[in-house]
């Protein structure tokens, strides 16, 4: 079964074979692993459990213009690890087994901040990562998103689902930018038999988001936390469904080390309205907390949920976090990094 969809898509080239010193039976080096966009919040969780195998040398290349040095302190100076300032819209040139590729501003308020570079990082940053992988004969995995269903018409969303997008939006940088980024990794596995991996990520939280990204969960915790009223945007019937990072990093390395090309969704089907997480949010942390509602934003999809039948049946995957459990890590992290210790 896992192997169907590899078989299915027609590659008409096999991927180039790596170094001869792969198959050397006196030197067995280890898996060397680019992660791009790796000093950003999902980025940095997947470093730390890539880290844990000895067998795995690990490479970020990061422009930090929305991640830190500061979320892979912990590895700077490891002999398995190395950290380069880089901006995927250039090429790079190293030798690599294995490319997750993440760098992409994230957050709705960053990645509209600067359209025409988050588009840029989408597409040709994504060219130069499959030009790489296409070099050095790397397997290759997208970070896609579960914005390419847009404001999706079909509830919970499919793989097969093509979507309702916007190509001329305030979000369609992103939106248009990763499926442009879907549709760039199928060319290159088709035209020149690159391994390619795409993961649909739905709405992922977790210790070491941006405290300020303007993202809902982190939006919430922090303003429980500084004693500011919860900001729901309008309606606030808008539905969300949130994975917890550890599954999220799981998620992503099955995918990688499993045999399907996906698109697969990785994702938590728990299903909430914005105004059931401010609740959440509120009993769990700041009882005493206001619940504001406040003006929203253009094209805001009203619904958002993964059908992951096929990460199940594919790759033995299904989330375990449950968001009740998620948010007090998180509290945990963000009341560290803001100075609000616990009563
Ligand atoms: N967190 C989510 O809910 C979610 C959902 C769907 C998809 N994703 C995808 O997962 C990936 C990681 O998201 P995240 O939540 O960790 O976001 P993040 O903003 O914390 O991390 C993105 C990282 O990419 C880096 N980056 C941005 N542009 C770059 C460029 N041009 N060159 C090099 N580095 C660059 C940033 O500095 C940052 O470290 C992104 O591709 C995002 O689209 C995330
Ligand atoms: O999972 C995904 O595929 C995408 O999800 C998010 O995009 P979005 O769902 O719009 O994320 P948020 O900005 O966290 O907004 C979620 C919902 O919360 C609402 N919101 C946001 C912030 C806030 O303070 N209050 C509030 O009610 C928004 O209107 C929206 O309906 C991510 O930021 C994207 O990177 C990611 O690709």
């Amino acid at each position: 079964m896992a192997a169907t969809s590899e078989k299915q898509s027609n590659s008409s080239k096999p991927p180039p074979t790596p170094s001869p010193l792969r198959s050397s039976k006196f030197c067995q080096p280890n898996m060397r692993i680019l992660i791009s966009g790796g000093a950003g919040f999902i980025g940095s969780h997947l470093v730390d459990k890539l880290m844990e195998n000895e067998k795995n040398e690990v490479i970020v290349a990061d422009n930090y213009f929305t991640g830190s040095k500061e979320n892979l302190k912990k590895w700077i100076g490891h002999p398995r690890f190395e950290l380069i300032r880089h901006d995927v819209t250039e090429p790079l040139l190293i030798e690599v087994d294995r490319i997750y590729h993440l760098a992409c501003p994230a957050s709705p308020i960053f990645y509209k901040h600067n359209p025409v570079k988050t588009i840029k990082t989408n597409v040709i940053g994504t060219l130069n990562m499959l030009g790489l992988a296409k070099r050095v004969g790397a397997r290759i995995l997208l970070t896609s998103t579960s914005e390419v269903y847009g404001d999706p018409l079909i509830h919970p969303q499919p793989e097969s689902y093509w979507g309702n997008v916007n190509p001329i939006g305030v979000r369609s940088c992103y939106d248009e930018g990763k499926r442009v980024a879907e549709t760039l990794m199928f060319d290159y596995h088709r035209q020149h038999g690159i391994e390619i991996r795409i993961a649909r990520i739905f709405n992922t939280y977790g210790p070491r988001m941006n405290i300020d990204d303007g993202r809902v969960v982190s939006n919430f915790i922090a303003q429980a936390l500084r004693g500011e009223p919860l900001t729901v945007q309008k309606p606030g019937t808008q539905t969300r469904s949130f994975c917890y990072v550890s599954d999220m990093v799981d998620g992503l390395i099955r995918l990688m080390e499993g045999d399907d090309t996906g698109p697969i969704n990785i994702g938590n089907p728990g299903e909430f309205t914005m105004v059931e997480l401010a609740e959440t949010v509120k009993e769990l942390i700041n009882p005493s907390i206001e619940i504001k509602m406040v003006e929203n934003t253009p094209d805001d999809p009203r619904q958002r949920k993964p059908d992951i039948s096929k990460a199940k049946e594919v790759l033995g995957w299904e989330p375990k976090v449950k968001l009740r459990e998620g948010l007090p890590l998180m509290e945990e992290d963000f009341r560290l990094r803001l100075n609000v210790p616990k009563n």
